[in-house]
């Protein structure tokens, strides 16, 4: 099950650093200052030096130690330039336009850990997910073997026996109507981040439909990605298409797909498109009291993820655990 404190355990055998490229924002501050008394765990706030530290003061949290970095005085900033050039040449980069860019502290956050100087950022608080992923898709790219960047979002809640209920859902954030090869992509990835979370992953390709009761283009696709995600990963137990309430109720699952081992037990959802899976973990999320985490960038070449701009200060805390413990000391040998 879902334990936070392995994170921070492996943290303090092997110290990490974590970009946080919206230093001024109360929530990033609160984290930071969490994060600098833990001591396992140092935050690289980026802003204007006097405008962090009036933000801490304002906020009424202790961020001393934090590093602080502002594009415009950073020493290492020809270098940052160059390199950046050289990775965005064949769109034409000039040096005049990169020197614009990289005050974007998320082009900023990024570069500094492309060119290896920290180790894992997460963005999002106060800037839309596309604000923070563009930068990671355009500098950092996908990583080997992988197609495409994709995303999950782990939602976690108590249970009255004192453990942690764990669901994955994918694609909450990024793609917006993923074809059946990129569907059978994101659940590889999403389960392999179910893992990380503790959970043995149950996915469902989610639809209106289960097993062919309802029509139409969605439901093939989902079908297809279903049925040749069992062919190319045999031994994870999946499932598709199926309506959610099949997913995850015995009762319903007894009625529309009797049969199945797995219908009714699913932890592990694959979304048709963009809106269902940003509405579903909303939905979740706020009618359902889950902690959200994420969403968690996956196939990335870097350990770098986003939040929601309504996150909390405790879930800026915990994804910057998690984006520095669970990415950037994830066993990729475990993945199949
Ligand atoms: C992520 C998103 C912005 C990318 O849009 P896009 O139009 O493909 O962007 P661009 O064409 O400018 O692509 C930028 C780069 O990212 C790459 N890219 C885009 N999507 C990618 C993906 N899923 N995986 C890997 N690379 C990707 C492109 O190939 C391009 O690379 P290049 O510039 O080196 O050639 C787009 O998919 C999007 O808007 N998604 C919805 C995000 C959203 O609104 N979320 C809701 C709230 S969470
Ligand atoms: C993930 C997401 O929906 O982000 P935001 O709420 O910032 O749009």
């Amino acid at each position: 099950m879902f334990d936070f404190d392995s994170y921070i355990r492996l943290l303090r055998e092997d110290p990490k650093t974590i970009v946080l490229p919206e230093g001024t924002d109360p929530r990033v501050i609160e984290a930071a200052s969490r994060l600098l008394a833990g001591n396992f765990l140092q935050p690289i706030l980026i802003g204007e030096e006097d405008a962090v530290w009036e933000a801490a003061q304002e906020a009424g949290y202790n961020i001393r130690g934090a590093k602080i970095l502002t594009p415009s005085t950073y020493e290492k900033m020809d270098e940052m330039v160059e390199q950046f050039c050289e990775i965005r040449a064949k769109k034409g980069m000039t040096q005049e336009k990169a020197r614009e860019i990289l005050k974007d502290p998320n082009y900023f956050g990024t570069m500094l850990i492309k060119m290896g100087e920290y180790d894992s950022l997460l963005g999002g608080v106060m800037h839309s997910v596309i604000d923070t992923i563009k930068p990671a898709l355009e500098i950092i790219g996908t990583k080997e073997g992988n197609n495409l960047v994709s995303s999950c979002i782990g939602l976690v809640r108590p249970r009255a026996t004192g453990d942690s209920e764990v669901i994955v859902l994918g694609d909450c954030a990024l793609n917006i109507k993923p074809t059946e090869d990129e569907l059978v992509e994101i659940a590889h990835e999403t389960a392999n981040c179910a893992r990380d979370f503790g959970i043995d992953p149950k996915i469902a390709f989610l639809s209106y439909s289960t097993h062919g009761s309802g029509k139409g283009p969605d439901v093939d696709r989902m079908c297809n990605a279903a049925n040749k995600f069992a062919e190319k990963y045999p031994h994870m137990e999946s499932i598709g298409e199926v309506q959610f309430d099949a997913a995850v109720s015995p009762a319903v699952a007894a009625t529309k797909c009797p049969g199945s081992e797995i219908a009714g037990h699913t932890n592990t959802f694959i979304f048709p498109d963009l809106s269902a899976g940003n509405i579903g973990y909303k939905i979740a999320r706020y009618l359902g009291n889950f902690e959200a985490f994420g969403p968690i960038l996956l196939g990335l070449n870097a350990p770098i993820n986003t939040l929601s701009r309504e996150c909390s200060a405790s879930e800026v805390y915990h994804m910057s655990i998690l984006t520095a413990a669970m990415l950037g000391h994830r066993d990729h040998s475990k993945d199949s």
